[in-house]
């Protein structure tokens, strides 16, 4: 895999001494979700301005496709789109005046096919000749996407992309970015919605008082720090937890009736095939039985309060 976005030991301290990034480094690669969690103020903000040049670095380098986001900043800022929040655009503007004006801005030549094809990918193309305040909330957020992608973007920037919307619109909004990487271009999003990181990131990265704290292919990320819990509702209750049962990391539920397992997501399958086994063995029968994983939510709770700890 090769980066698109190249980052070494990048810092940025305000003009009122405030340090909103210690010493980051991250590669992006070419083509992939990756998703930036983190509370708020933990500088994801200040990370994706830095990148697509509104906001200068201290220290330290970025490339978007090999090109310094300082020195080469028109070059690259052509390779990025970015999707703010907000939509500040002439809302007296139609749609396609508004899509099109965005592509002039990056100097392209105009492209009437172009632009329709981006505003039938994102179900705007009945609106094309609406006036942008007559659109929905949700649809004004499709437009920002039209916007940032009419200079057809290597790289898109969504920042917090469903905050606010309803889960209508959240699921459309997951197809369109899964229809974007699957035309090539490389997704970065913030978000505050832990789901929606582990709907569509291929990667997760978690900043957090100015630093990344961890970047890790989702699916290894739940399976390295996920907990699974295996619940037994027993046939008959039992009134203590046989002594032969105390090695294999078992609770007894309190009324005697769930036998409980907490169980590291990586540790093996066959580590539970034993485990009943041994409870057939032991005569212990039982008439369901359940299992619980931590979400990605679980897991970045969890870091967030061990580093918040470390650093008391
Ligand atoms: N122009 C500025 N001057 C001084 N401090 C700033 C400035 N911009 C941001 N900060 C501070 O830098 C820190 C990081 O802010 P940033 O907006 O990057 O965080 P964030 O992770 O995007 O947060 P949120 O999720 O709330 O958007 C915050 O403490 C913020 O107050």
């Amino acid at each position: 895999m090769t980066s698109i976005v190249s980052i070494r030991q990048l810092t940025k301290t305000y003009g009122n001494g405030f340090q909103a990034l210690k010493g980051v480094d991250l590669d992006i690669e070419e083509g992939e979700i990756l998703a930036l969690l983190g509370p708020n103020g933990a500088g994801k903000t200040t990370l994706i301005s830095i990148i697509c040049g509104i906001v200068n670095p201290s220290s330290g380098t970025v490339k978007v496709g090999g090109y310094d986001v300082v020195k080469d900043f028109r070059k690259t800022r052509s390779l990025i789109g970015l999707v703010p929040q907000e939509l500040t655009t002439d809302q007296f503007e139609t749609v396609w005046n508004t899509v099109c004006f965005s592509r002039g801005v990056y100097g392209c030549k105009p492209d009437p096919a172009l632009i329709e094809r981006i505003l039938k990918d994102l179900s705007l193309w009945t609106k094309k000749d609406s006036m942008l305040r007559e659109l929905s909330g949700g649809m004004k957020r499709r437009v920002l996407i039209a916007k940032a992608l009419s200079h057809e973007p290597k790289v898109l920037f969504l920042d917090e992309p469903t905050a606010g919307v309803d889960v209508n619109l959240r699921r459309d909004m997951w197809l369109v970015v899964e229809k974007l990487r699957e035309s090539g271009v490389t997704i970065i999003l913030t978000t505050h919605y832990i789901e929606e990181a582990e709907e569509i990131a291929d990667r997760v990265g978690v900043i957090d008082g100015g630093s990344l704290l961890l970047l890790e292919e989702k699916a290894k990320l739940m399976t390295k720090l996920g907990r699974k819990q295996l619940r037994l509702e027993l046939a008959a209750p039992l009134s203590a937890l046989p002594e032969s049962l105390v090695p294999l990391n078992l609770t007894l539920s309190d009324d005697g009736t769930t036998l409980i397992h907490d169980y590291q997501g990586e540790e093996a399958q066959d580590s539970i095939a034993s485990l009943l086994a041994t409870l057939a063995r032991a005569n212990i029968h039982f008439r369901d039985l359940s299992t619980r994983q931590s979400s990605l939510e679980d897991i970045f709770v969890a870091l967030v309060a061990e580093k918040a700890g470390e650093r008391a």
